[in-house]
Formats: structure tokens, sequence, C-alpha cells
């Protein structure tokens, strides 16, 4: 049986309503059904003059591309490139009624376009992103992880100011993280004994204490106690040099203490082909590793690469659940 994906475009005035038109001309080993807006969907289409096909939740399909629609409609049609916070709500709710999806079984997994951060606080949504939106709705811990071809890097903070980051890295924090991982690593992922790289915060991780304490008083504490409980750890190593290719390919995953020790790198090495995926959840969500790009909005230029790749993650995913 083909798993259903629920697919959220996202921000309408960004590239994610136009990456859905384009995935909806392709053959997939899944079943899209998409919680979202029919409006931005089909100007979306007409800017890139491509054709859609929807037909609501118990219609009759009318071609063998059309796609289940869940409809959310966003109150403003917002331009091109210009996020209205009038549709915060609404771009929540689709993200909210996919999750429950997922969650009642309805759909076996989740792939999510991209949103804006800002627009959707604009829009009076206290917001730092879809993955603490899901960890709350699931009641549950989660760990943001991108991945592309040639690594995975998960993340020990997320969206928080660099100044709070120091205050954040505990040791319940790390070893929360750590099985969180270790766990994905092993059954969603099928790898049997991974491996995981922990980053120092420090340069050169600290230099033994004398370019910050961090490294000795708290990150290798919490790897010993990690070790003890069997994870196969290895650091905290300087992230300047963790990421040569020799060391990487000794690593299943990086863990990096924050947003933009670990994620330049990997958006560097392959930016098209990335997936964000979030561990944790009782149900897998990929999503695109890109934002908005809201300066590529209509002009059918987007590269839908990473959804695409997130549309082909998720599905496996969710076979693997489903036999197991
Ligand atoms: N998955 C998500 O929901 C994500 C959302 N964001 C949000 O997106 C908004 C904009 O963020 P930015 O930092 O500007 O990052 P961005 O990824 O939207 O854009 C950065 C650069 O990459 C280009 N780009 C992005 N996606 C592309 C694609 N598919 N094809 C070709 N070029 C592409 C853009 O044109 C721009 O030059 C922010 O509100 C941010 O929080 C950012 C990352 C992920
Ligand atoms: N940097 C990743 C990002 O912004 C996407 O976060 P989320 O909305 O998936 O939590």
């Amino acid at each position: 049986m083909r798993p259903r994906l629920a697919l959220v475009p996202g921000e309408p005035a960004g590239i994610g309503p136009e990456l859905v038109v384009r995935a909806a001309q392709h053959d997939w080993e899944a079943q899209l059904v998409i919680h979202g807006d029919a409006a931005s969907l089909h100007r979306a289409a007409g800017a890139l003059r491509l054709p859609i096909a929807l037909h609501r939740s118990g219609e009759m399909p009318t071609s063998s591309r059309s796609l289940e629609l869940v409809e959310i409609p966003h109150p403003v049609a917002a331009a091109f490139g210009q996020p209205e916070p009038a549709n915060a709500a609404s771009v929540i709710e689709s993200m909210t009624r996919a999750a429950q999806a997922c969650l009642d079984g309805t759909c076996d997994g989740l792939v999510t376009g991209p949103v804006h951060k800002a627009a959707i606080n604009q829009g009076g949504i206290a917001f730092t992103g879809t993955t603490g939106l899901l960890a709350s709705l699931a009641s549950c811990q989660v760990v943001m992880m991108l991945a592309n071809p040639g690594m995975r890097v998960a993340l020990q903070t997320v969206h928080i100011p660099l100044r709070a980051v120091a205050d954040a890295i505990t040791a319940d924090a790390l070893s929360s993280t750590l099985r969180i991982v270790d766990t994905a690593l092993r059954h969603q992922f099928g790898i049997a004994a991974p491996v995981i790289a922990v980053l120092g915060l420090n340069p050169h991780a600290g230099e033994n204490g004398h370019l910050g304490r961090e490294e000795l008083d708290i990150i290798e504490p919490a790897l010993e106690h990690m070790r003890s409980e069997g994870l196969s750890l290895v650091g905290p190593l300087p992230a300047d040099t963790a990421f040569l290719p020799g060391k990487l390919r000794g690593f299943d995953a990086v863990l990096a203490m924050y947003h933009d020790q670990g994620l330049p790198v990997l958006k560097h090495a392959d930016f098209a082909n990335a997936v964000n995926i979030t561990l944790g959840l009782p149900y897998p969500r990929v999503a695109v590793d890109h934002g908005t790009a809201l300066d590529l909005a209509g002009k059918g230029v987007a590269d839908p690469s990473s959804l695409f790749a997130a549309i082909r993650t998720c599905t496996q995913f969710a076979r693997h659940r489903m036999h197991a």
C-alpha cells in the first residue's frame, strides 16, 4: 500500500505553492494529501503555466494526477514575495491540521514547505519554527536534523539567540538529544551501530579549558554518561575540522551545538538535495531545507529538488514504519 503523506505548501507568498505544483507533475510512491489553500496553488500553477488538478477528500479525482486537498483557505491573496501577516493563522492551521492527520493515523507522514517565521510573529502568533509546533502538538521532545546525501547534522539548540546558546547547553539537554538521535539512527535510518560525533561549543573545543569551559564541565561528562548507556560517541570535537571529508566518513551523524555551527557546512556541501527531518515525533516529518525564497516566488526558477527529496525521504520512513 502506498503511504499517505500530508503535504503542506507553507507560506503562500513564497515558493512553497509553486514547488507543490512542480511535485504535482510527477508520480510518487506515496499518495500526497495537500493541506492548504486551493487559490494559492492555482495561482502558482498559472504563473508557472503548469496544470494542477485537485479534488476534495471524498470526491472522485478527475485525472490520474489529481491530488487530494484538505482545504484550509487563506483570508488574503498575498502578492508573490510579500507575506501577509493576516495569513499567519491559516498557515499555522494548515500545519496543525496536517500534524493531527498524522497523529490520528489518517496520514502516514508529513512533508512541509517553508514558512516565514517573521510574518507569523507579525500576525500575532509567537512562533520559532514548525519543529517546535509539531513537538507541542505531539507532547514530545524532538531534535532537528538536516541531512543531504553526504552528511547528517543534528542541532542541540535551534532558533534561539546566539547569546542564549551557552546557557541552553546542559547535561540533561545533551543526554535527551543524544538518546533521540541514537534511537532515530537505529530505528528510522536502519543503522545497527550508529556513531555520533559531538562538536564542542568553543573554538578548538575549549583548548583544555583555556578558551571556554563548557566542554570540560558539561559536554564531556554528558558524553561519558551516555557512553555508559551504550551510545557510541566521538567528541567533543573542534567544529572547524570535524567536517573534513576523511573524518566525516566515520560518523553517522554530527551533533552541532547551534544552528549556524552545523547548517552552513551542510548547505554549502549540497543545498539542493538537503532535507530537514524532525526526530522523536510519533510519525515521520520531513521538510525542505530552504526558506520561503521571497525573491524567487512566482518566477518559476525555484529549484524543487529539496521538496522532491523530502517526499522521497518521508515515503521511505513511512514505509519502514508501516512494515515495522
Ligand atoms: N523549512 C522552513 O520552513 C524554513 C523557513 N525559513 C524561513 O524562510 C524565510 C526566508 O529565509 P532566508 O534566510 O532568506 O532563506 P531562504 O532559504 O529562503 O533563501 C536563501 C537564499 O537561497 C535561495 N533559495 C532558497 N530556496 C531556493 C530554491 N528552492 N531554489 C533556488 N534558490 C533557493 C533564495 O533565493 C535566497 O537567495 C525566513 O523567515 C526563515 O525563517 C528558513 C529555512 C527553512
Ligand atoms: N533552519 C531550519 C528552519 O528554519 C526550519 O525550521 P522548522 O520550521 O522546520 O522548525
